[in-house]
């Protein structure tokens, strides 16, 4: 276990094979369809890659970035765009790929601007979900795991930039914390 690391909540093996359940559930979801899986980057570039490998049916992918967090364990509540998608989304069913949802914010901004942008439909993938930390009223249609009302690391999730390349996810000893 990495020093920095007070516990492991959820380990490797365990989010592998709850992304092969999701995976099948979202094959027969869309089976028929050519969904454009969008990956909310930067936190969700580990779970992308892992979730597509296990849907069968054919995808097409974009990638977005966007930030509310950066070197703190509170949302600024200011969702930032840093980069937007490249294709249009309108007349397509989107599926939307985030590892956490916490306080709601990022996922409630993205949905009325995809909305906006006439996408026939939008489902949300989430691989983490920590309901305690909700300031609006949003559920993913898949969720992966639910979380204490801890702040986590790991599996794409960071603190200030750091442990996104943790196969596992779990909580920092105190000391690291900053604020
Ligand atoms: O529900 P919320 O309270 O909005 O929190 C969830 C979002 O916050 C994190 O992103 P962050 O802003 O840290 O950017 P990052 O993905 O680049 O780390 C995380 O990856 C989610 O996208
Ligand atoms: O618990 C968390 N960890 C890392 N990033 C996050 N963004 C929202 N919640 C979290
Ligand atoms: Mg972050």
């Amino acid at each position: 276990m990495q020093n920095d690391i007070q516990e492991i909540l959820i380990s490797e093996e365990e989010i592998q094979q709850r992304i092969r359940e999701l995976g099948a559930q979202l094959s027969t979801e869309y089976a028929g369809r050519t969904p454009l899986v969008i990956c909310v980057l930067k936190g969700a570039f580990i779970f992308m890659a892992d979730l597509v490998k296990v849907i069968t049916v054919p995808v097409e992918m974009d990638f977005m970035a966007v930030s509310s967090y950066g070197a703190s364990t509170k949302s600024s509540g200011v969702v930032k765009i840093i980069k937007d998608l490249d294709v249009p989304v309108d007349g397509r069913d989107v599926l939307i790929v985030e590892d956490i949802i916490d306080s709601g914010l990022t996922l409630s901004y993205l949905i009325e601007l995809l909305q906006g942008r006439n996408a026939s439909s939008i489902a949300v993938v989430t691989l983490f979900d920590k309901p305690a930390g909700r300031t609006v009223n949003l559920e993913a249609g898949y969720t992966g795991f639910v979380l204490p009302d801890e702040f986590v690391v790991g599996y794409g999730l960071d603190y200030a930039e750091r442990y996104r390349n943790l196969p596992y996810v779990g909580v920092l000893k105190p000391e690291i914390y900053s604020n």
